[in-house]
């Protein structure tokens, strides 16, 4: 996570801009460098959705294009819920970071740590999907267990195990349940969480940021897509969302 952390101190900003890009190629590949070029400023990460890339005859390029614009210094989380068994696990990650030259993915955790760890290179960031944004009350990850907890706190258990014996595995949390964030962040006190699920999708900012910052005001990464796609001017808009986390957290000295 050095990279993260270093970005996160210097520009003192906990934003993910989310690279979601929908229209014809001409237009999604402006509006992508638009995007990019307005918001670097205030970008802590950049992430592109796979999908959106995928959709296109041409995908692959673009996605590299897209990276290859990120100023240096600045992450690029490959979200691409990746997960499968441990040797096709091994080709998404050569495709994540070899081929795309993403820093970091997302991975889903169904099929157990070793559709996991091929993913966690060193200097990689992986992200596991615990509690996502998508139904606030989950109907899988929700599940209660016998011994107590829910399904989504294994995730973050495996997470959390992976994390002490690679480095670099943080979780996926939506910002749409913020008693979830609460309850994860006191299971996984220290680790990086990606929190989607502000802007379009209506999750409560100050709430999420309430329930899942640590107590040095870091440890999130706010991630928006159509918020700053659709905005009139990405870059302001990014600006003031920077400013509206900073507000949550502790001023630096
Ligand atoms: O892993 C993700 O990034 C993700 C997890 C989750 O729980 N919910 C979620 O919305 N996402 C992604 O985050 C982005 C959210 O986009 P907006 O709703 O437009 O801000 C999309 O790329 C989603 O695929």
């Amino acid at each position: 996570m050095e990279k993260l952390i270093h970005r996160v101190q210097d520009a003192n900003t906990l934003l993910c801009v989310g690279l979601d890009p929908v229209g014809d190629d001409t237009q999604a590949a402006h509006r992508l460098a638009e995007v990019i070029d307005q918001t670097s400023g205030y970008a802590a990460a950049f992430k592109p959705n796979l999908a959106f890339f995928l959709s296109r005859e041409d995908g692959v390029k673009l996605l590299r294009e897209t990276v290859r614009r990120v100023p240096a210094g600045i992450p690029v989380i490959l979200d691409g819920k990746f997960g499968d068994i441990a040797n096709t696990a091994d080709h998404y990650a050569r495709f994540a970071y070899d081929v795309v030259g993403a820093d970091g993915v997302t991975v889903n955790p169904y099929m157990g740590d070793d559709a996991i760890v091929p993913f966690a290179r060193p200097g990689k960031m992986v992200f596991v999907l615990a509690k996502t944004s998508n139904q606030p009350v989950h109907s899988l990850q929700d599940v209660a267990l016998t011994r107590g907890g829910y399904l989504s706190d294994c995730a973050a258990g495996v997470a959390r195990q992976l994390d002490e014996e690679h480095g670099g595995i943080g979780l996926v949390v939506g910002a749409t349940n913020a008693a979830a964030v609460a309850r994860l962040r006191s299971l996984s006190p220290e680790q990086w969480f990606l929190v989607p699920g502000v802007g379009a999708q209506g999750g409560d900012l100050a709430a999420t940021l309430r329930a899942g910052l640590r107590p040095d005001g870091s440890g999130l990464l706010i991630n928006t897509s159509r918020a700053l796609w659709q905005a009139a001017d990405a870059g302001a808009t990014a600006r003031e969302l920077v400013a509206q986390i900073n507000q949550f957290r502790p001023v630096a000295v």
